[in-house]
């Protein structure tokens, strides 16, 4: 049985394996640049995050109907199931589908379709976090938020992600300004490529609760002893960090350092059909790289529960930790 754990940070067009993007492509009459799935694999060898985020985009292309993200919502659901997920906040990234004329309802409702039965059909809680494109205007994300309006019901949460480095996140202040007043959930990709400064801004300006990434804070002492000191949770993602070449190796990933310093991380797959794993890959992983113990593997599950936005359902919450707290440790952790 693996490690009951919750996955926090989570991009569902990010779990679009070869497979179903050339079955989608096929039911709605798109041409793929690629003669099969062997030949796009070929195209996952990513430099940095802009030459992964230009495959993501363009792959996206095969995403048109309800059922086709109601179709990628239940597979990445069950992979999780299947892999210790009990719980998953998931993003999304509206302004790549409205650019397409793929309408905000046909987003939503569709995901919806997978995420309203996951509890039924995979035992899986989830929410959903609307993402705001950082290399899009203020003005873009200000429309997306209006365009989420009807759904809102359907929406824990808001969340910046795509090219970080120049986008700093002073330039949204005035739509989490608008998110925190709908009474959204507030989250931020910051300190993934971009510095430092760009999780203290995430914190000060956009009044974030977790911060996506925050890898990069270890370079600031000052920063990481505040991490600390106000439980700021981090959803730290290793696979991605090697893949986009943020890290050299995983045998180099911070994770243990940042555990030892007693920052709040958890661990988690970013976009696991790109980047080589779902959730519980990224825990073997790390188990068998970076050595960690039993009590760190149990402290990283439990964190993930204690980060998640479950303040609606503390009953579950608490159910989910007694999980973790009985979990007898195996060979495998996924
Ligand atoms: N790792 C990542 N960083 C920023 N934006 C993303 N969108 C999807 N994955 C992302
Ligand atoms: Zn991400």
């Amino acid at each position: 049985m693996p490690l009951p754990k919750a996955e926090l940070h989570l991009h569902i067009e990010g779990t679009l394996e070869p497979e179903l993007a050339f079955e989608l492509a096929a039911r709605n009459g798109v041409t793929l640049p690629y003669a099969d799935t062997e030949e796009l694999r070929k195209a996952y060898d990513f430099e940095d995050l802009q030459s992964f985020l230009n495959l993501y985009y363009e792959l996206m292309a095969v995403l048109r109907t309800e059922q086709d993200f109601a179709d990628l919502a239940d597979a990445y659901l069950a992979r999780a199931a299947a892999q210790g997920v009990r719980h998953a906040e998931i993003f999304f990234d509206p302004q790549a589908h409205l650019a397409r004329g793929v309408p905000m309802g046909t987003v939503v409702e569709g995901l919806w379709r997978a995420l309203g039965a996951a509890e039924e059909n995979h035992g899986v809680s989830t929410r959903l976090i609307l993402c705001f494109l950082r290399d899009e205007s203020a003005e873009s994300a200000l429309a997306t938020l209006e365009a989420a309006r009807p759904y809102l019901d359907r929406i824990t949460g808001v969340g910046l992600d795509s090219a970080e480095v120049g986008h700093p996140p002073v330039k949204f202040r005035e739509v989490y300004e608008a998110a925190a007043a709908l009474g959204l959930r507030r989250v931020a990709h910051a300190g993934e490529e971009g510095p430092p400064e760009y999780i203290t801004e995430a914190l000060d300006v956009l009044g974030v609760e977790r911060v996506d990434h925050g890898l990069r804070c270890v370079e600031d002492p000052a920063l990481v002893e505040r991490l600390v000191r106000d439980r700021v949770p981090l959803t730290l993602c290793p696979l991605s960090n090697v893949r986009l070449r943020t890290v050299d190796t995983l045998a180099d990933h911070p994770l243990p350092a940042m555990l030892d310093a007693g920052l709040l991380c958890t661990v988690n797959s970013d976009d696991p059909a790109y980047f080589g794993g779902y959730a519980g890959d990224n825990f073997t992983a790390v188990r068998r790289t970076l050595g960690l113990t039993e009590d760190r593997l149990r402290e990283l599950a439990r964190n993930s529960f204690l980060a998640s936005f479950l303040e609606d359902d503390e009953e579950r919450r608490a159910r989910y930790i007694a999980e973790v707290e009985a979990y007898e440790f195996g060979d495998a952790v996924s």
